[in-house]
């Protein structure tokens, strides 16, 4: 279904399709739940794609997921056998990688950044030249003691300034505790890469990004800084970067917290929402004029 900031209207026929089409030059694709579940492709992924492209449409991939770089995401996109470049690709571990350069202006060679997440975060940061700790470090898999840990035998790093937070599959206490030693200093900045509570994958909804950054928040008793959608730096980032006109834009989510808030709070031209991840609900064309938010905590 379609939404702008007038009522939703769903697709039933070519025409009303067709009408949606020529309103935008641009499409904003979410990912995870739009484009594939996982490893698995959504049927017609391909095809949509290449007609949009035969059509002259420009495409602009923006996930919540930062499990991987940019660069991991074009190969991932050819695994498929779909070409994308790494310039159309706009992940929320590179949305918090701006955020730490441009707004918290930490400087890299002296700020050190702990991460709580996969390798996308990681490798989004170095590139911009931080310097980064924690993560996929295999140390962390080990089970956690204090009196044994490797990152508390010499205490903590000083020169951390910031933490990042995002989705990971390998959490344990291990990383946990650590990230919470540092968050419990005063001078570290907390970033989370994305809120969603969720994440989707074929035939299971399974804990997502803000369930872990949730915990550190609640363990700290500190709020994150979000940087992916909904967060208006992320958008902010592609418009300049795309040079895009934004009412000739539409973002195709599956999320309205994230997804569908990013493009109403955005003023895109339109929003298009998917039922093939997190909202499954036939029903919510007829929605509320107030989309739910999840007290996101937005920063900028
Ligand atoms: O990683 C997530 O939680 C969601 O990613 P998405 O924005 O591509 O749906
Ligand atoms: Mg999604």
């Amino acid at each position: 279904m379609t939404m702008t900031n007038s009522d939703p209207i769903k697709i039933t026929n070519t025409e009303i399709a067709q009408e949606f089409l020529d309103k935008y030059d641009t499409f904003l694709f979410d990912c995870d739940g739009v484009l594939w579940l996982g490893n698995h492709l959504l049927p017609n992924t391909k095809e949509i794609l290449a007609k949009l492209n035969s059509l002259g449409k420009q495409l602009v991939f923006v996930t919540n997921n930062s499990t991987k770089s940019r660069l991991s995401y074009t190969k991932k996109f050819a695994s498929f056998g779909i070409e994308v470049t790494q310039d159309q690709i706009f992940n929320s571990g590179y949305a918090s990688a701006v955020y730490v350069r441009d707004f918290l202006k930490l400087v890299p060679g002296k700020d050190k950044i702990w991460t709580f997440g996969e390798s996308g975060v990681a490798e989004e940061l170095e590139l911009m030249g931080y310097e980064t700790l924690g993560g996929s470090d295999a140390r962390l898999d080990e089970p956690f003691d204090v009196a044994t840990s490797p990152f508390l035998a010499n205490g903590l790093d000083e020169d951390v300034t910031c933490v990042v937070a995002g989705l990971d599959t390998k959490v344990n206490y291990h990383r946990l505790a650590i990230t919470l030693q540092y968050l419990r200093k005063e001078n570290v900045h907390f970033v989370g890469t994305n809120v969603d509570s969720t994440f989707p994958q074929k035939g299971y909804i399974l804990p997502g990004a803000g369930s872990m950054v949730e915990s550190l928040a609640f363990s700290s008793g500190r709020r994150p800084a979000y940087c992916g959608k909904p967060n208006m730096n992320m958008l902010n980032t592609i418009v300049s970067a795309k040079k895009l006109e934004k009412s000739k834009c539409c973002m195709v989510g599956d999320r309205l917290n994230t997804d569908m808030r990013f493009g109403v709070e955005g003023k895109l031209g339109g929003t298009l929402l998917v039922l093939s991840g997190i909202e499954l609900k036939k029903g919510l064309w007829k929605l509320p004029k107030n989309i739910p938010d999840q007290n996101i905590t937005l920063k900028s």
